[in-house]
């Protein structure tokens, strides 16, 4: 293991947001403690509302002072919005995390697929021989489509326009000819869509291949449809190893796929960010760089706020901790820490393989709660951290 980053740091606004989304947040934060001691990084951490706790105390799922603090920080650190107590009536608090991607121009989400321990692929409910080697990262656009169209809500008529422009889609596929190309062979990208049916995946289409031919020439680029990508993923996941670029509607369901090929939503992370990420010891981003050095994020995992599971420390804190560990890498350029923190993940999630104690929550069979998983992640991090 390299030595750790020089000490660095920034702001971070911390939304924990609704039901599970408080409880991993909290266990996920205990790491970047560790982190900053063992490193003399400094992490300003300002706390607030967002979803349906900003609801209850100023009636908006997100407040302009909170939209106006997103923007100030380096990187903003996201729970999960939503629950059955606020239902869908508008503004709910899912809105919120729409207001506040919007605002930060956070584009890319990367959502990456794989296992983060080798031992999880047995609970994937693909057999092993098709699940084993699973590697992709969905880059679904964030910020337009269907879920940022002028909607009509009337009581017997519903209206969502499904809408994108040639600049959000030049600038996602960007990204993701940036990222195919930080490695050697450049990975190869899809380009999923719909483009058979509906106008602005044409659209999508016709620019995203203009984009690959001017700019990124060496990656391969080849076209998916969407609905037979979601049966491929189940019947030949590795096909896809590489990256899938998307619109934001296929690009939330095909990832919450992702949880199923891996067995739990409880392991997924996510980087919504305001550009391509630096490679590591590679250029600064050009397109929305923080105060840190890094890029704009804001980092939550795929999942929901689980109400079915919450307020029983029950649920699996890793999907926060590897979102973290993406915040790490991506905003603050620590990307040593970041790594430590994934490799400390995969060590516990095999304990029991290495003839130690099994420690992992219900979602991937164990007994398990969210602290005592979190601790068992803590450990490893410190003991990383210390052999250098
Ligand atoms: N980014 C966000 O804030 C998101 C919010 N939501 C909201 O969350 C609420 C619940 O939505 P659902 O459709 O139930 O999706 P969900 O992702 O919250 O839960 C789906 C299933 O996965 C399980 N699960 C999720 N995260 C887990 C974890 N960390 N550990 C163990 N099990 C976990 C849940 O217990 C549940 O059975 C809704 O209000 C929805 O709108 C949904 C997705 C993303
Ligand atoms: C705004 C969110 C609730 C949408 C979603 O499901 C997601 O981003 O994963
Ligand atoms: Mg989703």
């Amino acid at each position: 293991m390299a030595t750790t980053s020089p000490a660095k740091g920034g702001k971070i606004l911390i939304l924990p947001g609704d039901h599970i989304g408080p409880e991993v947040v909290t266990e996920a934060l205990k790491i970047l403690d560790i982190i900053e001691e063992a490193t003399g990084a400094k992490f300003e951490r300002d706390f607030d509302l967002c979803g349906g706790a900003s609801l209850d105390k100023h009636k908006d799922s997100v407040t302009e002072a909170v939209l106006k603090k997103s923007e100030e920080a380096d990187a903003v650190f996201f729970g999960s919005a939503g629950g059955p107590e606020w239902g869908h009536s508008q503004p709910n608090p899912e809105s919120g995390l729409l207001r506040i991607r919007k605002r930060l121009q956070v584009f890319a989400n990367l959502r990456p697929c794989n296992f983060a321990s080798k031992a999880l692929i047995h609970r994937s409910p693909i057999k092993p021989e098709i699940i084993t080697g699973v590697d992709f990262t969905i880059i679904r656009e964030n910020c337009g489509g269907a879920y940022y169209g002028e909607k009509t809500e009337e009581k017997d008529y519903g209206c969502d326009p499904w809408e994108y422009s040639r600049p959000e889609i030049e600038r996602v596929a960007r990204v993701a000819g940036a990222l195919a190309m930080q490695r050697d062979p450049p990975l190869p990208v899809w380009s999923v869509d719909k483009a058979n049916v509906l106008a602005s995946p044409r659209v999508w289409r016709r620019i995203t291949h203009e984009v690959f031919g001017k700019e990124f020439p060496e990656v391969e680029i080849r076209d998916q449809l969407a609905d037979s990508l979601a049966m491929l993923l189940i019947t030949k996941p590795t096909a896809f190893n590489g990256l899938i670029v998307t619109d934001n509607t296929f690009g939330d369901i095909l990832s919450d796929e992702s949880g199923g090929l891996t067995g739990s939503l409880g392991l997924l992370p996510s980087a919504s960010l305001a550009g391509a990420p630096a490679a590591e010891g590679g250029d600064s981003p050009v397109l929305g760089r923080n105060n840190a050095g890094g890029v704009v994020g804001l980092y939550e995992p795929v999942h929901g706020s689980a109400p079915d599971i919450s307020g029983k420390g029950l649920a699996n804190p890793v999907a926060q901790v590897l979102s973290l560990a993406m915040m790490l890498r991506y905003s603050f350029n620590m990307h040593r820490e970041a790594e430590v923190v994934e490799r400390a993940i995969a060590k516990v999630l095999d304990s029991k393989d290495d003839g130690g104690l099994e420690v992992r929550t219900g979602d991937l069979g164990g007994t398990a709660g969210t602290r005592e998983m979190s601790e068992a992640i803590q450990g490893e991090v410190r003991r990383l951290l210390k052999a250098g």
